[in-house]
């Protein structure tokens, strides 16, 4: 176990912004942290980097509590922030800080090679760069390789791909299975970038406002509701709408979710019931989840994105493509306000 987390109380000024009753963090895993703008993920993810401390509850990291920590056992932890910070030196002086300072030293020049050539920058180009000689893309690929040259037992990261182009996103991906994978590294992960995650990680929790969610799926919409008469709505857009559960309590910020694997989608219409809710939307993203060869499908409806699931027979019948408009159905008895702790 890495991480044990209990009764976590965080509070900026009045405000609470995490509130979480348990969580635990498995040695091996690539745990995904979803949420929206403000759910408490990056406060988080300070607390599990010894950055910042909760106001009550406990944290344990292999056992140790918080304020008893070694400091040999904290600089186990790598926590890469989304504006990476590096020391205004040159890269290799960056890479080596840690080593120095750990002192581990002895293989340094493979290890910075190792680091750099994992997150696709060639050792001999970016070596004596300047930091402000890099762009921001390479300065997030710096700032990891600099963790990973620590061959790190617990890295946490916050919002990761944020500068990356399209090929930087692969390339991270690959750096952070293989540090996983060859290292054992625990690996923690904050990321707006839904498909990315449900590619990586080998599980996902849900923070909304500070709260976890007892929900597997990443399809949380919290947005405005309309009232209409005794029911209460969602507006997709002005003309897509769906009704919601008896038990969502107005002011209650608590949003509704949908199981990814709830959603079906079609090229031809749904016969609609009373008991379904059909939309039309156009698909964004597909994604093969290798792990569980399944289809994940980002839907665009309205201003709004669901993913939905599908098998990969099911996808190889109808050939779903990005840009493609399809049908989307669900249960109303799918809609699910979530519960306020996992
Ligand atoms: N130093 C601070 N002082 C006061 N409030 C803060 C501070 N840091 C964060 N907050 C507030 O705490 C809440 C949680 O912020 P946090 O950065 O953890 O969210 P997040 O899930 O990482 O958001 P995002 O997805 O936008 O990065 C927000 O409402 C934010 O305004």
């Amino acid at each position: 176990m890495m991480y044990e987390l209990n009764r976590i109380r965080t509070l900026y000024g009045e405000k609470p912004v995490l509130d979480i009753a348990s969580l635990s963090v498995e040695e091996g895993e690539i745990l995904g942290l979803v949420g929206s703008n403000g759910s408490g993920k990056s406060t988080l993810l300070r607390h599990l980097a010894f950055l910042e401390a909760a106001q009550s509850g406990t944290l344990k990291y292999r056992g140790f509590d918080a304020d008893s920590i070694p400091l040999h056992v904290r600089r186990e932890i790598g926590i890469l922030l989304p504006e990476p910070y590096l020391l205004k030196r040159t890269v290799r002086e960056n890479l080596l800080f840690g080593l120095k300072i750990r002192g581990t030293l002895e293989d340094a020049q493979s290890r910075m090679n190792e680091a750099l050539e994992l997150v696709g920058l060639l050792p001999k180009k970016f070596l004596h760069r300047a930091w402000h000689e890099l762009s921001s893309g390479e300065t997030q690929r710096v700032a990891l390789a600099s963790r990973l040259v620590l061959r790190p037992k617990m890295l946490l990261l916050d919002e990761p791909t944020n500068s990356l182009d399209y090929s930087g996103v692969p390339q991270f991906t690959d750096a952070i299975l293989h540090a996983n994978r060859e290292w054992g590294t625990t690996i923690v992960i904050a990321s707006h970038d839904l498909l990315w995650l449900s590619e990586i990680a080998t599980r996902k929790v849900g923070l909304h406002f500070g709260r976890l969610m007892d929900f597997s799926t990443t399809n949380l919409i919290v947005g405005k509701w309309r009232e209409s008469g005794n029911e209460r709505f969602f507006d997709f857009d002005d003309t897509q709408s769906m009704s919601l559960p008896k038990s969502y309590r107005i002011g209650e910020k608590r949003g509704v979710a949908i199981n990814p694997r709830d959603i079906s989608i079609a090229i031809e219409p749904f016969t609609c019931k009373d008991d379904t809710v059909c939309l039309t939307g156009v698909i964004r993203d597909v994604l093969h989840v290798t792990k569980t060869n399944e289809i994940s499908l980002k839907i665009v409806i309205g201003k709004h994105v669901l993913e939905c699931i599908e098998s990969f027979e099911y996808f190889k019948r109808y050939h779903f493509y990005p840009s493609q408009n399809v049908y989307v159905s669900f249960a109303k008895s799918a809609i699910k306000v979530p519960s306020k702790e996992a």
